[in-house]
C-alpha cells in the first residue's frame, strides 16, 4: 500500500502550472568524474508493450539530452538515462504527469524544491535541471547504480554482509539527520528509495532518493510545528513504524524505524511480515520486535538487536540521537572503512560466508 493524497503538505511553490525551470551549467556544478563507471550500473528496461512513455526513447529532449531509455518505474514517475549533450555526461530524467485523477500533481514540486535545498550534502544525489512541459514535470539527477532492493536480488544469498549493512545505516543516518536538518522528514525510507554513486570519488558514498512524500515538521527557527489529530497515511506498508499504522503524525523517529527495518531486511533478507497483507497483522509483529522478542533476531538479524532497541526507545517528539545511533551501529563494520569495498564489488562472498558460519550455528 502506498497512499499519497497530498493533503497535508503545505505548497512550497504557489505557481502551480509546473515545476520551475533550472539548469544548471555545468561549470556551476562540479560533476564527478566522468572518466570511469563504477559500482552497479543501471540497465535498461525493456519497453512495456502498449505503454507510451512519458519522453520519447532515442529522441531528443528539450534540445539538450538524448533519452537511451527508461530504468525505472516508480508508482507515479518513470525514470530514463540520457545523455547531457551540454557536459557530454549520462543522467537520469524523472518524469511525473502534471496531473493525477484531474488533480494538480504536487509530489515533484515539492521534491525538487526539496533536492534544491539539499544541494551541497553528501548524500543528496545532484539535481542538474528541471521543468515542465504540457503534461508532465521532470527533474534531471546525477544519475546513480541501480537501488539496494535490486542489489540484495542479486546476492546469491539474498543478503548483504553485516560489513555492508552496517556502512548503510550508518551513511543513511547521516542522510536522515541532513534532511531533519533543513525541517523536513523523509517518510518513505525502504532499499528501493538508497544507491550509491558510480564514479571513483561517489562510488562509496551513499544516496537517498525520492523526496515526493516529505513533510516539512519544523519551521526555519526550529519550532517544530503543531501535531494533527489524526495523520493520514504515507509510507510502504513494509516499512513504516508502528505509530504509523496508528495514524500517528510521523516525526524524524519514524524515518529511523523505517531505516531500521531497511537494515534487518538487507541484513536477514526477509522481514518477519513479509508475507503478510493485512495492517493489523504487520503491526502486531512489528510490536513485537519493537519490545525486543527475541525470537525474530536470529540468525544475522541478531547483530541488529542492540540498534533496533535503541530505535525502539527514541522518543518520537525531539530529534533523534544522530550521532549515538551512528556508533551503534559502527561495531557492525568496525575496523573496516566507508571507503573499504562492498558486497557488490567482491561478489558478494562476505555475505555468503556469513550464511555459511550462520546455517554452521544452527546446526550445533
Ligand atoms: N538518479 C538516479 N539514478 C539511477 N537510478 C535512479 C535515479 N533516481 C531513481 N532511480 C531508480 O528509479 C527508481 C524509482 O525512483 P523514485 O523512487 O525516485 O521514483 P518514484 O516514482 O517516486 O517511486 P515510488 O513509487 O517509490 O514513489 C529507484 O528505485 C531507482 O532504482
Amino acid at each position: 500500500m502506498r497512499d499519497d493524497s497530498r493533503k497535508d503538505s503545505p505548497p512550497l511553490i504557489k505557481k502551480i502550472d509546473g515545476i520551475p525551470k533550472l539548469s544548471v551549467e555545468p561549470s556551476e556544478k562540479k560533476m564527478p568524474s566522468p572518466n570511469k563507471r563504477l559500482g552497479v550500473m543501471p540497465r535498461l528496461k525493456k519497453p512495456e508493450p502498449d505503454s507510451v512513455p512519458l519522453i520519447p526513447i532515442d529522441e531528443k529532449f528539450k534540445k539538450r539530452w538524448h533519452i537511451e531509455g527508461i530504468i525505472g518505474k516508480g508508482g507515479y514517475g518513470e525514470i530514463y538515462t540520457a545523455i547531457d549533450m551540454k557536459i557530454a555526461e549520462e543522467v537520469a530524467i524523472k518524469a511525473e504527469p502534471m496531473e493525477r485523477k484531474g488533480k494538480v500533481a504536487r509530489r515533484m514540486i515539492l521534491e525538487q524544491a526539496v533536492l534544491v535545498k539539499l544541494q551541497g550534502k553528501p548524500h543528496s544525489p545532484l539535481i542538474l535541471g528541471s521543468g515542465h512541459t504540457e503534461k508532465f514535470n521532470y527533474i534531471v539527477l546525477q544519475l546513480l547504480s541501480i537501488n539496494l532492493g535490486d542489489i540484495r536480488r542479486m546476492s546469491p544469498t539474498r543478503k548483504l554482509s553485516k560489513s555492508t549493512v552496517g556502512r548503510i545505516t550508518v551513511q543513511s543516518i547521516a542522510a536522515l539527520r541532513d534532511l531533519h536538518e533543513i525541517g523536513y522528514l523523509h517518510r518513505d525510507v525502504k532499499p528501493a528509495n538508497i544507491c550509491f554513486g558510480i564514479t571513483p570519488t561517489t562510488r562509496h558514498v551513499l544516496k537517498l532518493l525520492d523526496y515526493g512524500l516529505v513533510r516539512r515538521y519544523k519551521e526555519a527557527d526550529g519550532e517544530w510545528r503543531q501535531h494533527r489529530a489524526k495523520a493520514g497515511f504515507r509510507g510502504t506498508q513494509r516499512y513504516v513504524s508502528t505509530r504509523v499504522h496508528r495514524r500517528l503524525e510521523q516525526t524524524p523517529a519514524d524515518d529511523m524505524v523505517s531505516l531500521m527495518y531497511t537494515a534487518f531486511e538487507l541484513l536477514a533478507g526477509e522481514l518477519p511480515w513479509r508475507n503478510l497483507e493485512k495492517s493489523d497483522d504487520i503491526w502486531k509483529i512489528k510490536e513485537a520486535v519493537q519490545y525486543g522478542h527475541i525470537e525474530y533476531f536470529s540468525g544475522m538479524a541478531r547483530e541488529l538487536f542492540d540498534f533496533s532497541k535503541l530505535v525502539s526507545g527514541l522518543d518520537p517528539m525531539v530529534d533523534p540521537p544522530y550521532a549515538t545511533l551512528q556508533t551503534c551501529v559502527k561495531k557492525l563494520y568496525s575496523p573496516k572503512k566507508l571507503t573499504d569495498l562492498y558486497d557488490w564489488e567482491e561478489n558478494f562472498k562476505e555475505a555468503i560466508l556469513e550464511k555459511t558460519l550462520s546455517t554452521d550455528d544452527s546446526s550445533q
